[in-house]
């Protein structure tokens, strides 16, 4: 059995879309920590922090990410996952942890596209577009910490599948 690989960046940066293709091209199987705490809680993210606060909603994500990791799994994990060392710490003791790097404006405009606002309630109250500048100033730094592999995500979804299982498996052979 295979390590788990967690997926890790912003919102829009592909965790969700790119982590399930690489699942079936790795014939892994596929969490999302999003969805598992959708699932868990039958609420979406928006419901969750109107009754908890942010506070309650980090505190659920950090049990998700315990309860999804296993062996041969690609695990896309929430965008704020970084924010607490804990979840930094446990990602790269466990499995190998990928950063899906993308520029705040393509971010921004794959958001402002598909907002999906009850799974991405606003983080700032400002528009997409600035929060996504403002938020990936703070959490850069704390998704290049946690990270084993930098993936440039502003290529298609296919190409970034390529990428990743080039340097996985260039990092296995290493
Ligand atoms: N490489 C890509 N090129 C173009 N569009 C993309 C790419 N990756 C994802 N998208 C689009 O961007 C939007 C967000 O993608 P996705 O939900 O996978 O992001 P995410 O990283 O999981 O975000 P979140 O942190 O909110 O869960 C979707 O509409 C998706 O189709
Ligand atoms: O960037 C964030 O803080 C978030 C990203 C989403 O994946 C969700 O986990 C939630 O909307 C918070
Ligand atoms: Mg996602």
């Amino acid at each position: 059995m295979s390590l788990p690989i967690y997926l890790i960046g912003a919102r829009g940066c592909g965790k969700t879309t790119v982590g399930l293709a690489l699942s079936q091209a790795l014939a892994y199987a596929f969490s999302d920590t999003d969805y598992f705490l959708q699932q868990t809680t039958q609420q979406t993210v928006a419901e969750i922090v109107a009754a908890e606060g942010w506070e309650g909603f980090r505190r659920r994500e950090t049990q998700a990410l315990m309860a999804v990791t296993a062996p041969s799994t690609v695990i896309a994990t929430g965008g704020g996952m970084v924010l607490a060392e804990e979840n930094r710490r446990f990602m790269r003791e466990h499995g190998r942890v990928v950063y899906l790097k993308a520029d705040p404006e393509v971010l921004a405009s794959r958001l402002e596209a598909y907002p999906e606002e009850d799974q991405r309630p606003t983080l700032t109250g400002r528009p997409i577009a600035d929060e996504m500048v403002e938020v990936l100033a703070q959490r850069d730094r704390l998704y290049q910490q946690a990270a084993h592999h930098v993936i440039n995500a502003m290529q298609t979804p296919e190409q970034v599948v390529q990428t990743l299982l080039q340097t996985l498996s260039l990092a296995r052979a290493s």
